[in-house]
């Protein structure tokens, strides 16, 4: 089931377009990377879909839903903005219930007591929230935004300000919400967590969608030449001389001893001819090792 759907979506301010036509497509179960430098358009993107900011143009659906009806599915969205504040003087747990109350989630304390141990916040349930970190707030946002047992949940940086062991806490309960076949669409500036993640990413430039795929097509998309080293041992220098000569005339040789060779290739494809070359001059192969670009390097060679 396609559960976000925009077609030509755009939204300027001051007549400034901040999104500039963007047609994407978010499916049930997925957790959708959606990634952008500061003010790409990611939030205003986001506000759209949630019903917070209204399109100068162009329609979406959520969860079949067209853009005009969103009341209809409400109840049926979880949301994490980009900063949360909280009434300083209720507790985690007291804060959490009286939201699920305002938005008539039939929920139980037990479970909301639960849930916030599932967040990671088993030791600030009865905290009040003027106490808590940044971090602390993200994971009550979180709760919060996921304590109506919603479908479809957008996460606006949900580890952002955490310790590494709460992030991947934070990152187990995010992949616990989709095996429930939840949907997660979320933005992070940690592209690490993001490609450890994230089912599909979408880059966000200047308000359009400049890269969108699952991160092996991203850097099949995004990569020109891959860089492969093989470990080997040649058993007769000069023909090895002549193995490096015949690949050195089809492709670049980047780096080369008696025990390694390292070449730039288009294809994968291009591995067979060199082991083929390599073997032709009588030298042993021992390993062979490809280097596709993170997504780090993606993003920032975009
Ligand atoms: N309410 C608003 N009024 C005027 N301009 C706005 C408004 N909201 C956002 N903008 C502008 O729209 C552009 C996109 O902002 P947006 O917050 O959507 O980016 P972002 O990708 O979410 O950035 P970040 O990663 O910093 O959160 C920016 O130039 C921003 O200044």
């Amino acid at each position: 089931m396609t559960v976000i759907e925009t077609m030509d979506l755009k939204k300027s301010y001051h007549k400034h377009l901040v999104v500039r036509g963007i047609d994407l497509q978010v499916q049930e179960g997925e957790i959708f990377g959606f990634l952008g430098r500061n003010g790409a358009g990611k939030t205003t993107f986001i506000n759209m879909l949630t019903g917070i900011v209204l399109p100068t143009s162009g329609q979406f659906r959520i969860l079949g839903v067209p853009n005009n009806q969103l009341d209809r599915v409400k109840h049926k969205v979880g949301v994490l903005p980009d900063y949360t504040e909280f009434y300083g003087n209720d507790t985690a747990l007291e804060h959490l219930q009286f939201f699920a109350k305002l938005q008539k989630h039939k929920v139980t304390k037990q479970q909301c007591v639960d849930l916030l141990e599932q967040v990671g916040l088993k030791n600030a349930v009865h905290v009040k929230t003027k106490k808590f970190s940044f971090g602390m707030k993200k994971k009550l946002g979180v709760a919060q935004a996921v304590v109506g047992n919603p479908d479809l949940i957008f996460l606006d940086e949900p580890t952002s300000g955490m310790d590494p062991e709460s992030a991947l806490e934070m990152q187990k309960f995010i992949r616990t919400l989709a095996s429930q076949n939840k949907t997660i669409f979320m933005t992070s500036h940690n592209l690490n967590e993001v490609e450890k993640l994230c089912s599909r990413i979408a880059i966000m430039k200047n308000g359009i969608i400049s890269g969108l795929g699952t991160i092996d097509q991203l850097q099949k998309q995004f990569q020109t030449t891959i860089e492969t080293t093989i470990k080997l041992l040649p058993k007769n220098d000069t023909l090895y001389r002549h193995a490096r000569e015949e690949i050195e005339a089809w492709t670049t040789i980047n780096y080369s001893d008696n025990q390694h060779i390292t070449v730039a290739i288009r294809d994968e494809s291009d591995i067979a001819s060199i082991v083929h070359s390599l073997c032709k001059f009588d030298t042993d192969i021992f390993d062979i090792q490809t280097n596709r670009p993170s997504l780090e390097e993606i993003f920032m060679n975009d």
